[in-house]
């Protein structure tokens, strides 16, 4: 499953380069105002913080919310007092675009994370174009030299990459990286199985001085306090978050 994700993300990628080449994408990136400094704003403190995730479907779990308007989604993630903004621009599986980037990026002040199936610079480039702060890279579906090259990018551009794994091996291959923000996602991309205790099981392998995520699987307060006592400083919420109330959520989420 991982890699049909990918092989989809790589063919609309090099059909939007038929239209605008990777000149114009490097030159639309460089042109932008300088990133936000994600790791500032997600760096531990005595609270649990959040990244919120504009999400309208999953290949797991079907159609989630319509997002008729994300950039209202996005306002209300930073009322209720999320810390970044993810938002998936994968079309394919998860409804998402580049377009919802943008409208996100236009109406907070946060930094933003492009969720996506990233495995080529072109992809790198136009996130920043979009607008993104921060771009996700999954370590299941990258070997370590093509991990190494967009992690340099995605630093050159400013940016921040979150380095996703899902088991030991993998954590090992991000902090051979130099990664300064890892996330250990529940969900495996391949299977979709659940393992909200795999956080908790790769935690402590976790460097000193790099911010820990814990990614999926958050539904109810109970399930941040779980992570937070396992050592995360930053939870990942999609689904929760577009099927409730987003401000009251976030709100009763942070308090736990
Ligand atoms: O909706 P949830 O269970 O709160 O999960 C959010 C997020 O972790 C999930 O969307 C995600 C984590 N890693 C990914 C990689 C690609 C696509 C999606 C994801």
């Amino acid at each position: 499953m991982l890699d049909s994700l990918v092989a989809g993300a790589l063919a609309d990628a090099s059909e939007r380069r038929a239209t605008r080449s990777l000149a114009e994408v490097e030159s639309a990136a460089l042109a932008r105002p300088a990133a936000i400094d994600a790791l500032a704003h997600l760096a531990p403190a005595d609270r649990i913080k959040i990244i919120a995730e504009v999400k309208r479907s999953s290949p797991s779990r079907g159609a989630l919310a319509e997002i008729a308007d994300p950039a209202a989604l996005a306002r209300s993630y930073e009322t209720g007092g999320a810390s970044v903004i993810s938002v998936l621009t994968e079309g394919r599986k998860f409804g998402g675009s580049l377009a919802d980037l943008e409208a996100v990026r236009a109406a907070v002040s946060l930094p933003v994370l492009r969720k996506d199936f990233i495995a080529e610079p072109y992809q790198v480039f136009e996130a920043r174009a979009a607008g993104a702060d921060l771009v996700l890279l999954i370590v299941a579906a990258l070997e370590q030299p093509l991990m190494r090259e967009l992690y340099a990018l995605i630093g050159e551009l400013g940016m921040t990459a979150l380095v996703e794994t899902h088991s030991a091996a993998e954590l090992d291959r991000a902090i051979d990286l130099g990664a300064g923000l890892i996330g250990v996602n529940a969900r495996n991309l391949s299977t979709f199985e659940l393992d909200q205790d795999l956080f908790g099981t790769l935690a402590d392998r976790i460097p000193a001085g790099v911010v820990k995520v814990a990614e999926s699987a958050v539904k109810t307060p109970a399930d941040v306090a779980h992570y937070r006592a396992a050592g995360a400083d930053v939870v990942l919420i999609g689904e929760a978050l577009v099927t409730g109330d987003p401000v009251a959520t976030l709100t009763e989420f942070l308090g736990s």
